[in-house]
């Protein structure tokens, strides 16, 4: 499809999410590492904090973080990549955390169970007399609650050393709003803007990463009551269709008319909070 075949509403989005028409994956490493390279830099902060899970979005951000250290040292600054392991509890693919902390090479690792907080905030809410219409929905809930007491963890390390909270926000998640607000949503860079799933995917085989991690089934992974859920389980779209909408190929009407529906409807995730 060429770009004027398209509708004005996948145009629009399209540009919004800055999903470029062409994509060579070493070209698009180089633009992030120097992305984050500067950024330290010009902030005069001295270090990158990020949450790897053992999916491919933190393996990938994690190893671009890793380049970036590397070049600001090179050039006579002052940095370091410090990665944070945030299980809840025990975590069903642990072994890939530990492999994907491996790939990326941090300075330091900061192990953080973010259970004990989880369960306090459950329990004091329930105490202060919070209910819910029925545990699904709560067990949702305190899913988004596990997303940002990782946000508080990663900010709790950067405030205590001049570091910044790395994001690993792209396209396919940004178009479906398919993040926590102010959970992996907040963060201070989010060098993956802009890619696609399959160009996540295509970065972390460039730089090398084990084949198994780059191509492991995406997870939030936050729901108690269904372990490792697939987020295309959860979003009822495979990252295929998503991609090929994003990337300006063909999809049915009904895939199209989904996603901005869901663009539109998660608008708030992506900007700042409404005033009057
Ligand atoms: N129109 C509006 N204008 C302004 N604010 C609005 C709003 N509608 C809702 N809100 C606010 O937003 C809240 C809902 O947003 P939020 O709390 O994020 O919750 P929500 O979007 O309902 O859930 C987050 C979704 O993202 C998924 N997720 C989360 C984290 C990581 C990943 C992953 O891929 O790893 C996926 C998660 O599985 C779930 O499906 C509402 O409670 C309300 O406070
Ligand atoms: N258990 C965890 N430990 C550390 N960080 C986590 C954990 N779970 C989520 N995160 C952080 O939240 C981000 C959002 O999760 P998300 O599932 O979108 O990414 P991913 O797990 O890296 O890749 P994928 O989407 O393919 O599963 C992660 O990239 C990571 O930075
Ligand atoms: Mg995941």
């Amino acid at each position: 499809m060429t770009d004027t075949e398209l509708s004005r509403d996948r145009r629009e989005i399209i540009r919004d999410l800055e999903v470029s028409a062409d994509f060579d994956a070493h070209a698009e490493i180089e633009r992030r590492v120097s992305f984050l390279a500067e950024r330290l830099t010009t902030t005069g902060t001295t270090a990158l904090v990020l949450g790897i899970s053992g999916g491919v979005d933190s393996l990938t951000a994690g190893r671009l973080c890793r380049l970036a250290v590397d070049r600001v040292r090179a050039a006579g600054g002052t940095a370091e990549y410090i990665a944070m392991r945030l299980p809840h509890g025990e975590q069903k693919d642990e072994d890939d955390a530990t492999r994907a902390v491996g790939f990326t090479e941090p300075d330091r690792l900061l192990t953080v169970d973010i259970r004990p907080a989880t369960e306090a905030m459950a329990a004091s809410l329930r105490a202060a007399g919070m209910t819910y219409p029925d545990e699904g929905v709560e067990d949702f809930v305190i899913g988004n609650v596990k997303a940002r007491q990782r946000m508080i963890a990663q900010y709790a390390v950067a405030g205590g050393v001049r570091g910044l909270v790395v994001g690993t926000d792209h396209a396919a998640e940004a178009v479906t709003g398919f993040f926590t607000k102010y959970g992996d949503g907040g963060a201070d860079l989010v060098p993956l803007t802009g890619l696609t799933k399959r160009r996540v995917r295509a970065v972390a085989a460039t730089l090398g990463a084990p084949e198994d991690l780059v191509h492991k089934i995406p997870t939030a992974d936050l729901e108690s009551l269904s372990p490792q859920k697939p987020d295309e389980e959860a979003l009822g779209l495979t990252y295929e269709r998503i991609d090929d909408f994003l990337e300006g190929l063909p999809v049915p009407a009904s895939v199209e008319e989904a996603l901005v529906a869901r663009y539109r409807a998660t608008a708030h995730k992506r900007a700042l909070p409404t005033a009057p």
